[in-house]
Protein backbone atom coordinates (compact mmCIF):
# COMPACT_ATOMS: atom_id res chain seq x y z
CA UNK A 1 0.00 0.00 0.00
CA UNK A 2 1.51 3.44 -0.81
CA UNK A 3 2.38 5.61 2.05
CA UNK A 4 0.70 8.94 2.47
CA UNK A 5 2.53 11.96 2.17
CA UNK A 6 -0.13 14.29 2.19
CA UNK A 7 1.77 16.86 5.13
CA UNK A 8 5.38 16.88 4.35
CA UNK A 9 6.85 19.37 6.92
CA UNK A 10 10.23 21.04 7.29
CA UNK A 11 12.32 21.32 10.44
CA UNK A 12 15.43 22.85 10.14
CA UNK A 13 18.70 20.44 11.47
CA UNK A 14 19.62 23.24 13.58
CA UNK A 15 16.69 23.20 15.54
CA UNK A 16 16.80 20.09 17.81
CA UNK A 17 13.85 21.49 19.91
CA UNK A 18 11.87 20.98 17.04
CA UNK A 19 13.00 17.51 15.78
CA UNK A 20 12.14 16.63 19.13
CA UNK A 21 8.72 17.78 18.96
CA UNK A 22 8.63 16.06 15.17
CA UNK A 23 8.34 12.74 16.83
CA UNK A 24 4.66 13.37 17.95
CA UNK A 25 3.24 15.58 15.26
CA UNK A 26 0.52 14.45 12.94
CA UNK A 27 3.30 15.00 9.84
CA UNK A 28 2.94 12.33 7.03
CA UNK A 29 6.67 12.57 6.48
CA UNK A 30 9.06 15.10 7.70
CA UNK A 31 12.51 17.14 5.40
CA UNK A 32 14.84 17.70 8.21
CA UNK A 33 16.48 20.35 6.76
CA UNK A 34 20.79 20.41 6.09
CA UNK A 35 19.93 23.12 3.55
CA UNK A 36 18.78 26.99 3.01
CA UNK A 37 17.27 26.85 6.87
CA UNK A 38 20.51 26.45 8.18
CA UNK A 39 23.13 29.51 8.04
CA UNK A 40 26.52 28.42 7.08
CA UNK A 41 28.19 29.17 10.07
CA UNK A 42 26.06 25.74 11.49
CA UNK A 43 25.95 23.16 8.99
CA UNK A 44 28.21 20.48 10.40
CA UNK A 45 26.75 21.26 13.83
CA UNK A 46 23.39 20.59 12.51
CA UNK A 47 24.69 17.81 10.39
CA UNK A 48 25.98 15.99 13.80
CA UNK A 49 22.64 17.14 15.91
CA UNK A 50 20.60 15.36 12.87
CA UNK A 51 22.40 12.23 13.19
CA UNK A 52 21.63 12.01 16.85
CA UNK A 53 18.20 12.72 16.24
CA UNK A 54 17.68 10.34 13.87
CA UNK A 55 18.44 7.76 16.54
CA UNK A 56 14.88 8.73 18.00
CA UNK A 57 11.59 7.12 16.73
CA UNK A 58 8.94 9.19 14.41
CA UNK A 59 6.39 6.27 14.32
CA UNK A 60 5.27 6.16 10.72
CA UNK A 61 6.61 9.55 9.34
CA UNK A 62 8.70 9.37 6.72
CA UNK A 63 12.34 10.79 7.15
CA UNK A 64 13.61 12.45 4.30
CA UNK A 65 16.88 14.65 4.77
CA UNK A 66 17.16 17.16 2.35
CA UNK A 67 21.71 17.67 1.98
CA UNK A 68 23.22 20.75 0.55
CA UNK A 69 24.34 20.73 -2.81
CA UNK A 70 27.07 18.93 -3.96
CA UNK A 71 28.63 22.12 -5.16
CA UNK A 72 28.82 23.56 -2.05
CA UNK A 73 31.28 22.74 0.78
CA UNK A 74 29.10 20.52 2.78
CA UNK A 75 27.35 18.90 -0.26
CA UNK A 76 29.26 15.42 -0.01
CA UNK A 77 29.84 15.45 3.57
CA UNK A 78 26.02 15.33 4.03
CA UNK A 79 25.43 12.31 1.32
CA UNK A 80 28.28 10.17 2.81
CA UNK A 81 27.17 11.17 6.46
CA UNK A 82 22.70 10.20 5.27
CA UNK A 83 23.88 7.27 2.87
CA UNK A 84 22.12 5.05 5.48
CA UNK A 85 19.77 5.82 8.79
CA UNK A 86 16.76 8.05 6.72
CA UNK A 87 13.96 6.88 4.53
CA UNK A 88 15.52 9.10 1.61
CA UNK A 89 18.11 11.81 1.02
CA UNK A 90 16.55 14.89 -1.01
CA UNK A 91 18.64 16.80 -3.25
CA UNK A 92 18.49 20.58 -3.88
CA UNK A 93 18.30 22.27 -7.39
CA UNK A 94 18.14 19.38 -9.59
CA UNK A 95 18.73 20.56 -13.11
CA UNK A 96 19.13 17.68 -14.52
CA UNK A 97 19.52 13.77 -14.29
CA UNK A 98 23.70 13.40 -14.03
CA UNK A 99 22.87 15.84 -10.68
CA UNK A 100 20.87 12.74 -9.51
CA UNK A 101 23.91 10.62 -10.68
CA UNK A 102 26.18 12.19 -8.68
CA UNK A 103 24.57 11.69 -5.07
CA UNK A 104 23.35 7.84 -5.95
CA UNK A 105 27.05 6.77 -6.67
CA UNK A 106 27.81 8.40 -2.63
CA UNK A 107 24.24 6.93 -1.50
CA UNK A 108 23.79 3.64 -3.05
CA UNK A 109 20.97 2.35 -0.75
CA UNK A 110 18.96 5.13 0.09
CA UNK A 111 16.11 6.30 -2.41
CA UNK A 112 16.84 9.78 -3.89
CA UNK A 113 13.74 12.70 -3.84
CA UNK A 114 14.56 15.59 -6.31
CA UNK A 115 14.20 19.19 -5.13
CA UNK A 116 12.12 20.82 -8.32
CA UNK A 117 13.10 24.44 -8.45
CA UNK A 118 15.24 25.47 -10.83
CA UNK A 119 14.15 26.97 -14.98
CA UNK A 120 16.30 24.02 -16.11
CA UNK A 121 14.97 21.16 -13.73
CA UNK A 122 11.27 22.07 -15.20
CA UNK A 123 12.46 21.45 -18.76
CA UNK A 124 14.15 18.26 -18.13
CA UNK A 125 11.68 17.13 -15.38
CA UNK A 126 10.91 14.03 -17.40
CA UNK A 127 14.48 13.45 -17.53
CA UNK A 128 14.83 13.84 -13.58
CA UNK A 129 11.67 11.79 -12.98
CA UNK A 130 13.11 9.15 -14.85
CA UNK A 131 16.22 8.34 -12.85
CA UNK A 132 16.37 4.76 -11.29
CA UNK A 133 17.08 5.99 -7.70
CA UNK A 134 14.21 8.66 -7.64
CA UNK A 135 11.42 7.93 -5.27
CA UNK A 136 10.10 11.20 -5.01
CA UNK A 137 9.99 15.00 -6.16
CA UNK A 138 9.24 18.25 -4.35
CA UNK A 139 7.93 21.75 -5.69
CA UNK A 140 10.75 24.44 -4.51
CA UNK A 141 8.49 27.27 -5.32
CA UNK A 142 10.38 29.87 -3.51
CA UNK A 143 13.57 29.23 -5.37
CA UNK A 144 11.71 28.51 -9.07
CA UNK A 145 10.26 31.98 -8.53
CA UNK A 146 13.31 33.51 -7.90
CA UNK A 147 14.97 32.14 -10.76
CA UNK A 148 12.12 33.04 -13.22
CA UNK A 149 11.78 36.62 -11.61
CA UNK A 150 8.21 35.93 -11.09
CA UNK A 151 5.72 37.50 -8.40
CA UNK A 152 3.92 35.27 -6.13
CA UNK A 153 0.10 35.60 -6.60
CA UNK A 154 -2.41 34.02 -4.76
CA UNK A 155 -3.54 32.11 -8.08
CA UNK A 156 0.44 31.21 -8.96
CA UNK A 157 -0.23 31.58 -12.55
CA UNK A 158 3.30 32.10 -13.17
CA UNK A 159 3.82 28.88 -11.86
CA UNK A 160 1.70 27.02 -13.54
CA UNK A 161 3.93 25.22 -16.32
CA UNK A 162 6.74 24.44 -13.81
CA UNK A 163 3.88 22.84 -11.64
CA UNK A 164 2.42 20.73 -14.72
CA UNK A 165 5.34 19.81 -16.28
CA UNK A 166 6.66 18.60 -13.16
CA UNK A 167 3.74 17.06 -12.08
CA UNK A 168 3.27 15.13 -15.37
CA UNK A 169 6.67 13.58 -15.21
CA UNK A 170 6.29 12.32 -11.45
CA UNK A 171 3.02 11.01 -12.93
CA UNK A 172 4.77 9.41 -16.16
CA UNK A 173 7.47 7.90 -14.04
CA UNK A 174 5.03 6.48 -11.01
CA UNK A 175 6.77 8.91 -8.31
CA UNK A 176 5.78 10.68 -5.31
CA UNK A 177 4.93 14.68 -6.18
CA UNK A 178 4.49 17.04 -3.32
CA UNK A 179 3.83 20.76 -3.49
CA UNK A 180 5.71 23.91 -2.56
CA UNK A 181 5.36 25.56 0.81
CA UNK A 182 2.86 28.28 1.41
CA UNK A 183 5.28 31.19 3.27
CA UNK A 184 2.50 33.32 5.09
CA UNK A 185 2.31 30.45 7.60
CA UNK A 186 -0.28 32.12 10.09
CA UNK A 187 -2.42 32.62 6.99
CA UNK A 188 -5.24 29.80 7.15
CA UNK A 189 -7.40 30.82 4.50
CA UNK A 190 -4.96 31.16 1.92
CA UNK A 191 -3.18 28.23 2.84
CA UNK A 192 -6.28 26.68 2.44
CA UNK A 193 -7.18 27.92 -1.09
CA UNK A 194 -3.22 26.63 -1.95
CA UNK A 195 -3.95 22.82 -0.86
CA UNK A 196 -7.25 22.96 -2.41
CA UNK A 197 -5.53 23.96 -5.60
CA UNK A 198 -2.12 21.98 -5.57
CA UNK A 199 -4.76 18.59 -4.73
CA UNK A 200 -7.27 19.57 -7.72
CA UNK A 201 -4.15 19.63 -9.85
CA UNK A 202 -3.36 15.99 -8.37
CA UNK A 203 -0.44 16.31 -6.02
CA UNK A 204 0.21 13.90 -3.26
CA UNK A 205 0.59 16.82 -0.64
CA UNK A 206 2.16 19.64 0.58
CA UNK A 207 5.22 21.01 2.14
CA UNK A 208 5.05 22.95 5.30
CA UNK A 209 6.94 25.37 6.97
CA UNK A 210 5.27 25.48 10.72
CA UNK A 211 3.28 22.67 12.54
CA UNK A 212 -0.06 25.49 12.45
CA UNK A 213 -0.44 24.45 8.81
CA UNK A 214 -0.14 20.37 9.73
CA UNK A 215 -4.03 19.96 10.06
CA UNK A 216 -5.29 21.77 7.20
CA UNK A 217 -2.61 20.07 4.56
CA UNK A 218 -3.83 16.66 6.36
CA UNK A 219 -6.99 17.04 5.56
CA UNK A 220 -7.14 18.87 1.81
CA UNK A 221 -5.23 15.47 0.41
CA UNK A 222 -7.08 13.28 2.49
CA UNK A 223 -10.16 11.90 0.27
CA UNK A 224 -13.21 13.25 2.12
CA UNK A 225 -15.80 10.86 3.43
CA UNK A 226 -18.13 11.84 0.83
CA UNK A 227 -15.23 10.80 -1.81
CA UNK A 228 -15.12 7.75 -0.28
CA UNK A 229 -18.61 6.78 0.16
CA UNK A 230 -18.70 7.41 -4.04
CA UNK A 231 -16.34 5.77 -4.51
CA UNK A 232 -17.68 2.26 -3.05
CA UNK A 233 -20.72 3.38 -4.63
CA UNK A 234 -18.95 3.35 -7.75
CA UNK A 235 -17.39 -0.01 -6.80
CA UNK A 236 -20.62 -1.36 -5.96
CA UNK A 237 -22.45 -0.58 -8.92
CA UNK A 238 -19.90 -1.48 -11.53
CA UNK A 239 -19.61 -5.02 -9.64
CA UNK A 240 -23.14 -5.50 -9.99
CA UNK A 241 -22.89 -3.90 -14.13
CA UNK A 242 -20.48 -6.34 -14.71
CA UNK A 243 -22.03 -9.29 -13.68
CA UNK A 244 -24.97 -8.33 -15.73
CA UNK A 245 -22.54 -8.35 -18.91
CA UNK A 246 -22.17 -4.06 -19.23
CA UNK A 247 -19.49 -2.66 -19.42
CA UNK A 248 -20.83 0.41 -17.84
CA UNK A 249 -22.86 1.74 -14.57
CA UNK A 250 -24.64 4.71 -13.54
CA UNK A 251 -23.93 6.84 -9.95
CA UNK A 252 -25.62 9.32 -9.77
CA UNK A 253 -26.33 10.36 -12.62
CA UNK A 254 -22.90 9.85 -14.13
CA UNK A 255 -21.55 7.40 -15.86
CA UNK A 256 -18.54 4.93 -14.32
CA UNK A 257 -16.43 2.83 -16.32
CA UNK A 258 -13.22 0.67 -15.76
CA UNK A 259 -11.25 3.65 -15.14
CA UNK A 260 -13.48 5.24 -13.06
CA UNK A 261 -13.31 2.24 -10.64
CA UNK A 262 -9.53 2.00 -10.78
CA UNK A 263 -9.40 6.09 -9.26
CA UNK A 264 -12.47 4.62 -6.78
CA UNK A 265 -10.29 2.00 -5.77
CA UNK A 266 -7.23 4.06 -5.18
CA UNK A 267 -9.09 6.49 -3.57
CA UNK A 268 -10.06 3.42 -0.68
CA UNK A 269 -6.56 2.44 -0.91
CA UNK A 270 -5.66 6.07 0.05
CA UNK A 271 -8.03 6.47 2.94
CA UNK A 272 -7.03 2.81 4.22
CA UNK A 273 -3.29 3.69 4.26
CA UNK A 274 -4.25 7.12 5.87
CA UNK A 275 -6.03 5.17 8.72
CA UNK A 276 -3.34 2.90 9.44
CA UNK A 277 -0.64 5.72 9.83
CA UNK A 278 -3.04 7.19 12.04
CA UNK A 279 -3.38 4.08 14.04
C1 LIG B 1 8.88 29.86 10.36
C2 LIG B 1 9.57 29.60 11.68
C3 LIG B 1 10.93 30.32 11.70
C4 LIG B 1 8.71 30.16 12.82
O1 LIG B 1 9.35 29.84 14.01
P1 LIG B 1 8.80 30.29 15.43
O2 LIG B 1 8.56 31.78 15.43
O3 LIG B 1 9.72 29.75 16.47
O4 LIG B 1 7.40 29.58 15.51
P2 LIG B 1 6.50 29.39 16.76
O5 LIG B 1 6.96 30.17 17.92
O6 LIG B 1 5.11 29.61 16.29
O7 LIG B 1 6.67 27.84 17.08
C5 LIG B 1 5.76 27.18 17.93
C6 LIG B 1 6.30 25.82 18.29
O8 LIG B 1 6.41 25.01 17.12
C7 LIG B 1 7.76 24.60 16.95
N1 LIG B 1 8.07 24.66 15.52
C8 LIG B 1 8.10 25.75 14.74
N2 LIG B 1 8.38 25.40 13.47
C9 LIG B 1 8.52 24.06 13.48
C10 LIG B 1 8.80 23.12 12.47
N3 LIG B 1 9.03 23.52 11.19
N4 LIG B 1 8.83 21.83 12.80
C11 LIG B 1 8.62 21.43 14.09
N5 LIG B 1 8.35 22.27 15.10
C12 LIG B 1 8.31 23.58 14.79
C13 LIG B 1 8.60 25.57 17.76
O9 LIG B 1 9.80 24.92 18.13
C14 LIG B 1 7.68 25.85 18.93
O10 LIG B 1 7.71 24.74 19.80
P3 LIG B 1 7.57 24.95 21.38
O11 LIG B 1 8.94 25.33 21.83
O12 LIG B 1 7.12 23.63 21.90
O13 LIG B 1 6.55 26.02 21.60
C15 LIG B 1 9.77 28.10 11.92
O14 LIG B 1 8.50 27.51 11.90
C16 LIG B 1 10.70 27.43 10.96
O15 LIG B 1 11.90 27.49 11.11
N6 LIG B 1 10.15 26.70 9.97
C17 LIG B 1 10.89 25.92 9.04
C18 LIG B 1 11.61 26.79 8.03
C19 LIG B 1 12.35 25.95 7.06
O16 LIG B 1 12.64 24.79 7.29
N7 LIG B 1 12.68 26.52 5.89
C20 LIG B 1 13.36 25.83 4.85
C21 LIG B 1 12.43 25.06 4.00
S1 LIG B 1 11.41 26.01 2.96
C22 LIG B 1 12.24 25.92 1.46
O17 LIG B 1 13.42 26.05 1.46
C23 LIG B 1 11.43 25.55 0.28
C24 LIG B 1 12.13 25.34 -1.07
O18 LIG B 1 13.46 25.03 -1.03
C25 LIG B 1 11.83 26.48 -1.99
O19 LIG B 1 12.73 26.94 -2.68
O20 LIG B 1 10.65 26.87 -2.07
MG1 LIG C 1 14.68 25.94 -2.43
Amino acid sequence: MTRPYRSVLYIPAANPRAMEKAQTLAADAIIFDLEDAVAPSGKLAARELLAKALLADYGGRARIVRINGLDTEWGEGDARAFAAGADAVLVPKVSCGADLDRVAALVPDTPLWAMMETAAGMLNAAEIAAHPRLQGMVMGTNDLAKELNSRFRADRLPMMPGLGLCLLAARAHGRVIVDGVFNAFKDEDGLRAECEQGRDMGFDGKTLIHPAQLAIANEVFAPSASEVELARRQIEAFDEASGQGRGVAVVDGKIVENLHVETARATLAKAAAIAELAG
